[in-house]
Order: structure tokens, then sequence, then C-alpha cells
């Protein structure tokens, strides 16, 4: 592989799955750590010392992203992604391959969801994931809708695009109209899923269908503006990924500050496309404004799997104390730095792990980027610092110390 590496001083594993947890949000205390005893030390001197080691000394009050949902009534604030949709339409088998990294093949064995399956993830950002059993009445009197709904980022309603949808459609109808007196602002993200098994004509027409049907019936109640968005998506290749990031997006508000930062960075260095990647769930919190196509984010996001493979293979326990640990000069102070620059086909990709959730991965033309890799190494530093403080979250959170 024709890639360079360079890492530098200490602390948290990075590039590794069990970095990211997922558990019931009300889940009892950690159990054992899966982390060797070195690692688990390192995140002691974490759990001691961090308390507001970076935070720059400021006056006005911060207006970097915390995770919180403005109108939180209950004030805990993580977003809460919805998913729900007809039995069997595939809700289960979405969490499992973008959250847990389950082969789409295998998720033929996932059992149907009996009760509402809560997950909490810890990333760059905390959000939660309900998953919903296909029979369930949300708005019988039994449930409490308050607790469903107020604290939600996002409803992502699958349907399944191999089957008879209309029922489907009439739920998910009914659902918004529910939900627009009270809650009008909640973002209905349609997934037609199961794409992967129709013919290009058929899904197009099919995906036209849904819309227009969903369309007519809101416009047909007044709500012309409804913030309903439409994606196909499928679990065999990369559209699930590529829809969630869009969703995602969209509980971001620094996302016009992230693309603003990437514009400029692009605009400096000649980059083609940049993608900032969450690397566990392969998720881009954001990208530059040029146009996107589906098979950029599909180079990149094959490069992160051999970067996580590699890394899997020859990350190691950073030693405890400073020792002898290289230092690089962009210095990437609680974070393993990881840089890479390979050439594929025409491009270069260059990939550089910006804090321990998240790595920026460009796309270069073939204009002598071995020479250009100083500057490029330089700016995407300055882009690191601008990160830190739009996302200061994330470089100085506590490394997650189990999995449940
Ligand atoms: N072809 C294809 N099959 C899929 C896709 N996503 C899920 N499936 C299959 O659809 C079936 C049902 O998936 P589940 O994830 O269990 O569906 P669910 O919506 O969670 O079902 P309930 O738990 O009963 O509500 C499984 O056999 C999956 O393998 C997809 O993108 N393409």
């Amino acid at each position: 592989m024709d890639s360079h590496y360079r890492r530098s001083s200490v602390s948290s594993h990075h590039f590794f799955p069990h970095d990211r947890h997922y558990d019931e949000p009300e889940a009892p205390p950690p159990g054992p750590s899966r982390l060797k005893p070195g690692a688990q030390l390192t995140m002691m001197r974490f759990l001691q010392d961090l308390p507001d080691a970076e935070a720059p000394p400021t006056d006005v009050t911060p207006r970097y992203h915390t995770g919180r949902l403005p109108n939180s009534k209950a004030g805990d604030g993580k977003p809460r992604l919805l998913l729900m949709g007809q039995r069997r339409s595939g809700k289960s088998s979405i969490s499992s391959v973008v959250f847990h990294k389950l082969p789409p093949s295998e998720t033929l064995y996932l059992e149907t969801t009996t009760r509402i399956k809560k997950e909490s993830m810890h990333s760059f950002m905390d959000f939660q994931v309900w998953d919903f059993p296909g029979h369930l009445d949300y708005f019988d009197p039994a449930f409490d809708v308050d607790n469903i709904f107020e604290e939600i980022g996002a409803l992502i309603w699958v349907i399944d695009a191999q089957d008879e949808y209309l029922e489907a459609i009439m739920r998910l109808n009914t659902t918004i109209l529910n939900l627009q007196h009270s809650y009008p602002n909640i973002n209905v993200e349609v997934f037609v899923h199961k794409v992967d098994g129709l013919s290009e004509d058929y899904k197009g027409d099919t995906f036209r269908d849904i819309i227009q049907r969903v369309q007519d019936e809101l416009s047909d109640h007044g709500y012309e503006n409804a913030p309903v968005s439409f994606y196909q998506t499928s679990i065999y290749d990369h559209s699930i990924f590529e829809a969630f990031s869009k969703v995602i997006q969209k509980l971001i508000p620094q996302l016009p500050t992230l693309e603003a930062l990437l514009n400029s960075l692009c605009s400096t260095c000649k980059i083609e496309k940049a993608y900032l990647f969450d690397i566990m769930s392969k998720i881009y919190i954001a990208t530059d404004t040029s146009p996107t196509d589906i098979g950029s984010y599909e180079i990149c996001s094959d490069y992160i799997d051999v970067v996580i493979d590699v890394s899997e293979i020859y990350g190691w326990d950073r030693p405890a104390e400073n020792g002898n640990a290289e230092v690089v000069e962009n210095g990437n102070n609680d974070a393993e730095s990881l840089i890479t620059m390979e050439k594929k086909g025409n491009n270069y990709l260059y990939l550089r792990e910006i804090n321990k959730y998240l790595a920026l991965i460009c796309l270069m033309g073939d204009d002598s980027p071995a020479e250009k890799k100083a500057v490029v190494d330089y700016n995407v530093g300055v882009f690191q610092d601008a990160l830190k403080q739009v996302f200061p979250r994330a470089e100085r959170d506590l490394p997650v110390i189990q999995t449940s």
C-alpha cells in the first residue's frame, strides 16, 4: 500500500470499534472494561485531568453544538432518531448495519422487534436511536405520545419498496398529520427501502409514486410545506449510509460553519471533494458544497474500512507516560494522529484523523500532490484547530470504556 502513516503521542484508542458504545439509555453502571489494563490507566488519567483542559478563555457564551435540542422539555436533550414503519420493512436491519456493523446478509436472521428498542450513540454528538415494533399504534391512548416525540430529532419512516406499500403510506400520512398539530417541526425522513432488488425503471416509478401519494395527502390537508424528505435506500450498498448522513446533518447546528471550513480548505489546497466522517458509523457529518456523487462517497467510505482493518492489526496501546512518544508538529493532543495519502487510479486520497471520532478524507486530482502534501498537512492542521472550537466536546470527551 503506497501510503504514509504517522503516529503521534499518546492516549486514546483510535480506529477501534470498541471506542464507541451503544447501550440502553438508562443502562446500569459500566460493566467490566474490554480494554487492556494499560489503556484503562490512560483513561483514568482522562477522567481526572480532562475538565476544561482545552477550553479557550472567552467571555462570550459558547454557541457551538451541545448535542441538546433547543426545545427539549426534559433538558437532557439527546436528539432522538425514531425508526418506524411496517413490520419487516427493515428497521432493525438498518440500525444493525449502520450502528453495529452487522453484515447485511446476517440481517436475514434478525428476530422481529416486540418492544421499543432504545440505544444511545456516543460519538461526536450524542444521540439515541429508537427502533419501534412494526405493529405499534403510537397514537393509542395507552402510549405517552409526548414522551416519544418531544425530544425527537428525526422520524425515519421505512417503507419496503419490494412489498405492497399502500398501507405503509396510509400509516405514514396519518402519523405526519397527527404530528403536525403538536410537533410541526419534526423532520420526517422517508426511506424507500430495499431498492436493491428492483430494476432501475421500477425503482424510479415506485419512488415517484410514493412521494406523490404522500404529498397529495398532505396538501389535501393544507400542509404544502411539511418537512418531509425522501431517500432510496438499501443495506446492501452505500445508500443507507448516505441517507443517514443527510438525516444526521440536519441535526448539526454548526453544519454551515463546517461546510464553510471545508470549502475554504478545498479551495486553498485544490482538493476536489472533502468529507468529514464519523469513523465508526461511516456517516459523513459534513462535506464541502461542491456537488456530491455517491461514487466519491463510496471511495472514501471503503478507504475508512481499510484504515480500520489495518488499525485493528497494527493498533497499539499508548504508552502510559509521555516517554519517548513521537510528537507531530500539528499536534493532535489527545488523539492518535493518523495521516495517509494514497493513489487511487487518477486520484489521490488523503486521510487524516481529526479527533477520536472524526476523520477528514479528501479526494485530490493528479496534479503533483506529493509536493503538495506539506501544504495540505499544514492547512488541515489549521482546519483541525478551527474544528476544535466548533466541536470542543469531541476533543475533550471522555473515552468510552464499556459496551453493554
Ligand atoms: N433486499 C433487502 N432486504 C432487506 C433490506 N433491509 C432489510 N432487509 C430484510 O428485511 C427483513 C426484515 O428486516 P427487519 O430489520 O427484521 O425488519 P423490521 O422492520 O425491524 O421488522 P419488525 O421488527 O417486525 O418490525 C430481513 O430479512 C432483512 O434481511 C434491504 O435493504 N434489502
